[in-house]
């Protein structure tokens, strides 16, 4: 199948492309890309006036609960969540149940996203058997598989030992741990920011040292073994600081940041215990978030990403202090950066693509998509106008603990092509067809 899309504005800082272009997509090759192409006969032809053309965004932390916590997400309910968001690649992370530490178990993951044909799934490995920090996981049987990061998140690796043996494994294969950086002995019994959240509210705190201490010995363990590490969620100030000097000293250090953590604060918790503001890493102060908006912009942060985290109803719907960590955030993340950063013209495009779609493949090692010709058709059409209202209805997810309910964002994805198949039109998630390759 051919499609041509006209008139878009194409994005794509790689090859140095800011402006109005026709796409050609035959196949699942971008076939041309210039300012004026007639149609093909066999091509459908899609209006993109107004729209911007860009690499296919991925997403490098999601929680799809697939196998062994399916009424909150399958890998065919999350990969339509994915579609929906504007989403070409998710990698999936491993504190699934049976705990995906195996290559059975990555395999299984890849199989049924081909089957569900919607999105690439790359499957994070555990570190450690049964996320227990204890044993090493069989992490080149992972590799083997497709593996393309390891990480036991959800849970930091307590044991420095430990950690530094999982740090020089993987790297003989030339992977990056993607670090949850959590020391349990001060996070135990923390429900929420240790300060004003939890002095205000009554709760125990969770203090962001508890972050920041392992991302410090994490860069230190990096020093030492020369593992590619990748800071997961970062929510403070200070945590950025430490991946900043890291960074400046050359270590191969680099961490993602989510929208949660950016455009949400500790005093936007109030006495109604909106239990969708609780979350793992929790939302931090004020000027913890302003730091990391700067954080994306000035180049320090690398990746969004969506730690998107399905729960069900029974499992929100309580008490803060019993309600699950996470919320979902697939659908949400490119309409939040578009209404809170490149709409009002703090950040551009071509930044955006950066942090949305190059970097996340960088720190994966995921082959380049850039837009031009010859190139894998992996694309995301993206509507600046468009008008969303994030409700239950809306949501693909199967679970709908989001924290933006009921708000009304500006900017969404239209089509997403996946190696040239329309999983996305104009809005709308396409049926399954064929076996994703
Ligand atoms: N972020 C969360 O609050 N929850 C995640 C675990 C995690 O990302 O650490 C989950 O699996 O539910
Ligand atoms: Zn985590
Ligand atoms: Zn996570």
């Amino acid at each position: 199948m051919a499609y041509l899309l006209k008139g878009a504005h194409v994005v794509d800082p790689q090859v140095g492309l800011d402006d109005v272009r026709d796409v050609l997509v035959d196949g699942d090759k971008i076939a041309c890309v210039s300012t004026c192409i007639e149609p093909p006969a066999d091509a459908e032809v899609i209006d993109a006036t107004g729209k911007y053309l860009v690499p296919g965004l991925v997403d490098m932390h999601v929680h799809f609960r697939d196998p062994g916590f399916e009424y909150k997400e399958t890998i065919e309910t999350g990969a339509r969540a994915a579609t929906h968001g504007g989403f070409t690649d998710v990698a999936t992370m491993p504190n699934t149940d049976p705990v995906t530490d195996t290559g059975a178990e990555v395999r299984y993951q890849i199989d049924r996203s081909r089957h569900a044909g919607l999105c690439h799934i790359r499957p994070i490995g555990a570190l450690t058997v049964g996320e227990k920090g204890q044993t090493l996981a069989e992490i080149g049987d992972m590799v083997m598989e497709g593996a393309v990061a390891f990480s036991d998140d959800g849970h930091g690796v307590q044991s420095a030992g430990m950690m530094r043996t999982c740090m020089e494994y993987v790297s003989q294969f030339d992977k990056v741990v993607s670090a949850h950086c959590e020391i349990e002995s001060l996070t135990t019994h923390g429900v929420i920011n240790e300060g004003r959240a939890s002095t205000r509210l009554g709760m125990f705190g969770w203090p962001a040292l508890g972050e920041e201490l392992e991302i410090y010995r994490d860069i230190e363990l990096c020093r030492m073994t020369g593992c590619a590490l990748h800071i997961a969620h970062i929510s403070t100030e200070k945590s950025l600081e430490l991946v900043r000097a890291a960074k400046a000293e050359g270590l191969p250090v680099t961490c993602e940041v989510t929208p949660h953590h950016l455009f949400l604060c500790e005093d936007d918790i109030t006495d109604a215990y909106d239990t969708n503001l609780k979350m793992n890493p929790p939302l931090r102060s004020a000027s913890d978030a302003a730091a990391l908006r700067e954080g994306i912009l000035d180049g320090s942060i690398d990746c969004i990403v969506t730690d998107h985290a399905p729960h069900a109803p029974h499992e929100k719907d309580c008490e803060w202090e019993i309600a699950f960590f996470g919320i979902v955030g697939l659908e949400t993340s490119l309409p939040l950066m578009l209404t809170n950063l490149v709409l009002p013209g703090t950040m551009s495009w071509s930044r955006l693509v950066e942090v949305m779609a190059v970097n996340p493949r960088r720190c994966l090692r995921l082959p380049e998509i850039r837009i031009e010709e010859g190139c894998t058709a992996d694309l995301t059409l993206i509507d600046p106008t468009a008008e969303v209202t994030v409700t239950e209805d809306w949501l693909q997810s199967r679970s709908k603990n989001s924290a933006w309910l009921g708000k009304s964002l500006t900017g969404c994805a239209t089509e997403v092509f996946v190696a040239g198949r329309h999983t996305l039109t104009n809005g709308v998630v396409t049926p399954v067809k064929r076996v994703l390759r």
